[in-house]
């Protein structure tokens, strides 16, 4: 298996009484794992990292690689400043790690030579692979085809995050072949893996990752029925997941299973109860 392959979690950052709290991180990655995962992307947009301090990211990836092997974790990296970036990536890689998710710099809106100046000194500077996110979405700014094409041949840069919804690309991405790309949003992980994409970063997957592995798996084999069942089955779930702003229905779901309490950060706010009860029957026809 290539490095980055297969299905990831983005893993949510638990809370009790506005902590951290680490014996829940620790039981979900214990259970992830069990469950067949690739491996974990820690302070991505899943894991609050936009609502912790830099101390406490350190913190929480310290404890996941006490759980999981390094190889297995992938640490998020965002923000606008380039060189406080710079700093917090040699902080980090005081670790070991599989690597770094790395999006655009977000407010700024930079033209497409100043993307490629920004990854590209990201990627100069980096000691572990960079997998580029792409979510302009989130950042609010595009990096244009024949950019990405253009960053993602620098060597240190392994594989991409693909949010950006344009088929066209995602296919130029897997035809180049240059890095390995993995589905960003969970309804196009399906399609991802049938285009050829090597698999995903997803934060629904923190529900029956079990049913996502078995998905990948059978894609993989070439039972497309099968994994297309899965999809379907899995799709209400995808969809209930990102109903309201991420991750505060994955969070009710997980409390919901007694797996960690429901808690977010300001200004993100608690799953609504109508969404409470959605979540209760999509999990129930997840249950076996
Ligand atoms: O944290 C992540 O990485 C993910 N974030 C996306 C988002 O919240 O926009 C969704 C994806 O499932 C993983």
């Amino acid at each position: 298996m290539s490095a980055f392959q297969g299905i990831w979690v983005a893993l949510v950052t638990p809370f009790h009484n506005g902590e951290i709290d680490f014996a829940s991180l620790d039981r979900l990655t214990a259970k992830l794992l069990e469950d067949g995962v690739a491996g974990f992307v820690v302070c991505g947009t899943t894991g609050e990292a936009a609502a912790l301090s830099q101390n406490e990211q350190l913190a929480v990836l310290d404890a996941v690689l006490q759980r999981v092997p390094a190889v297995r974790v992938i640490m998020g990296l965002a923000g606008n400043q380039l060189s406080a970036l710079l700093d917090m990536q040699r902080e980090i890689q005081r670790r070991p790690l599989a690597g770094l998710l790395v999006p655009a710099p977000y407010y700024i809106r930079p033209s497409q030579a100043g993307l490629e100046h920004f990854f590209t000194t990201l990627a100069d500077a980096t000691q572990v692979p960079l997998v580029l996110y792409d979510i302009p979405y989130r950042t609010g700014v595009r990096i244009e085809r024949e950019t990405l094409r253009r960053i993602v041949r620098h060597p240190n840069i392994q594989a991409i995050k693909d949010c950006a919804g344009d088929a066209e690309t995602t296919m130029a991405l897997i035809a180049d072949g240059q890095v390995q790309v993995l589905a960003g949003e969970d309804a196009q992980i399906f399609n991802t893996l049938c285009l050829g994409g090597a698999g995903a970063i997803s934060a629904s997957a923190h529900i029956r990752a079990d049913l996502y592995v078995e998905m990948q798996r059978r894609v993989a084999q070439g039972d497309l029925q099968g994994a297309r069942q899965l999809h379907y089955r899995l799709l209400p779930w995808m969809q209930a997941a990102f109903s309201e702003a991420n991750p505060a229905p994955v969070k009710a779901a997980l409390a919901l299973l007694e797996l960690t309490h429901d808690e977010v950060r300001a200004p993100i706010l608690p799953c609504s109860l109508e969404n409470r009860e959605r979540l209760r029957q999509v999990l129930a026809t997840l249950a076996n």
